[in-house]
């Protein structure tokens, strides 16, 4: 029986991890969830699961899920309640489908408990992956990557030589604006950018998607989770998110990994490796498909990819600030309070008015992270 914990349980990934793991209870047992404030959707899943914690965001959540959350369910709550959660259970892995860097102590706490991590939260990589990935290794546990593209390239990495790698190719599929010219972007809404061509997911990674931020995050996330510059880590833009990714060797023998859009293959091989089990994904078929299409990453229409490179080889502080100023200006728009050009706008502000530092430990990051924040709240 493998003993699972999902932080982010109400989400995109919270709800299709469960949806896999509930078509094997044999092989499963969920230990603890976590959700921020959807009530009505945690309580349905405590009574189909019965984890033995759940945690929601605030005490008064909290205190409300206790009134219809099954007798002798641990009810927990915060960033405290949060870390708890992910490392005082009986779980072998914690897979971490909560959105943004509030994912990041909780996750290491994970990691120090010996949890194996099912990494969703990209943006716990791009803020402080030089930490996540060293107190992984010391602790001697896996982080297996949930993101597609990560899936795909962790994939076409099994049984090779890392010598051997010459540049992975990360697809993106160009967001929903991706027939529009930057001219064309003034004025569009909240709900057309939330309009994804090919995946349904939460608000922030399909405005993230629009952006190209998304593709921007997933680069950094690559050169954590394999080692890799960032001159090895090329973007191609690919509309049909068929080829989830790719990687080129010495030789030029590429490696790709296909299949039909569907989160729960990627979301089932991190918990299943290195063994694959069936899924309940239809075939690809090629034939059917008949086109596949591809074009050249242009930087001056995704300026937020460009401004994502120079914050991953800047290093120090400086991908916090870029993931923290993105996650303000994203929730700004959400609301209403900036326009969709703006959130670039936002994040090219906050990122020239940073001077970069060391971020040696968590309480750095965080100092880094509420500054980013604070000065993209009030541009
Ligand atoms: N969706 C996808 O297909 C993919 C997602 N990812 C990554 O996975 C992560 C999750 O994405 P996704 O599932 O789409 O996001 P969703 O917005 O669908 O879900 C986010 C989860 O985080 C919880 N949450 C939000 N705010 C808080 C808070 N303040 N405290 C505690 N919990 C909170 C939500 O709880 P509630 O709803 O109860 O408020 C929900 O369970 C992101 O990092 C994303 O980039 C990566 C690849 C693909
Ligand atoms: C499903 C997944 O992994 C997302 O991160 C997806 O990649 C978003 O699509 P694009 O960023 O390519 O539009
Ligand atoms: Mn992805």
């Amino acid at each position: 029986m493998k003993k699972i914990t999902i932080l982010g349980s109400t989400g995109s990934i919270g709800t299709q991890t469960l949806d896999i793991l509930s078509r094997e209870p044999d092989r499963y047992q969920v230990e603890a969830i976590s959700a921020g404030s959807n009530l009505e959707l945690v309580i349905a899943q405590a009574k189909q699961f019965r984890p033995k914690t759940v945690c929601l965001a605030t005490k008064s959540l909290a205190e409300e899920a206790k009134l219809h959350l099954p007798k002798g369910t641990n009810v927990l709550y915060g960033n405290e309640g949060l870390i708890e959660t992910a490392a005082a259970t009986d779980a072998d892995t914690v897979v971490t489908a909560i959105v943004g860097s509030r994912g990041l102590e909780a996750t290491l706490a994970a990691i120090d408990a010996g949890k194996h991590i099912g990494l969703a939260n990209k943006e716990t990589l791009v803020t402080a992956g030089h930490l996540v990935m060293r107190r992984a290794a010391e602790r001697g546990v896996s982080v297996l990557p949930i993101d597609s593209e990560h899936s795909a390239i962790f994939q076409c990495l099994n049984g090779e030589r890392r010598a051997d790698v010459k540049r992975i190719t990360l697809t993106a599929s160009g967001g929903s604006f991706r027939d529009r010219t930057r001219e064309e972007l003034q004025g569009v809404t909240v709900a057309e950018a939330l309009n994804h061509p090919n995946w349904s997911m939460g608000a922030k990674i399909t405005i993230d998607s629009a952006t190209m931020v998304n593709k921007g995050l997933e680069v950094i996330e690559a050169h954590w989770l394999f080692g890799l510059s960032y001159d090895q880590i090329d973007v191609i833009i690919h509309p049909e998110s068929i080829i989830h990714s790719y990687v080129e060797f010495v030789d030029h023998s590429i490696i790709a990994q296909l299949g039909l859009p569907d989160m729960r293959v990627p979301i089932q091989y991190a918990l299943t490796y290195p063994e694959r089990r069936p899924t309940p994904t239809e075939s690809l078929n090629l034939a059917k498909l008949s086109a596949l299409h591809f074009r050249e990453m242009d930087f001056d229409r995704y300026p937020c990819l460009r401004s994502a490179y120079e914050s991953g080889r800047a290093g120090q502080s400086v991908p916090t600030v870029f993931n923290a100023a993105n996650e303000t200006a994203v929730a700004r728009f959400l609301e209403g309070s900036i326009t969709f050009l703006e959130i670039e706008a936002v994040i090219a502000k906050v990122l020239d008015q940073h001077q970069a530092t060391d971020v040696p430990d968590v309480q750095s990051i965080a100092a880094v992270d509420a500054w980013a924040r604070t000065v993209a709240a009030n541009i």
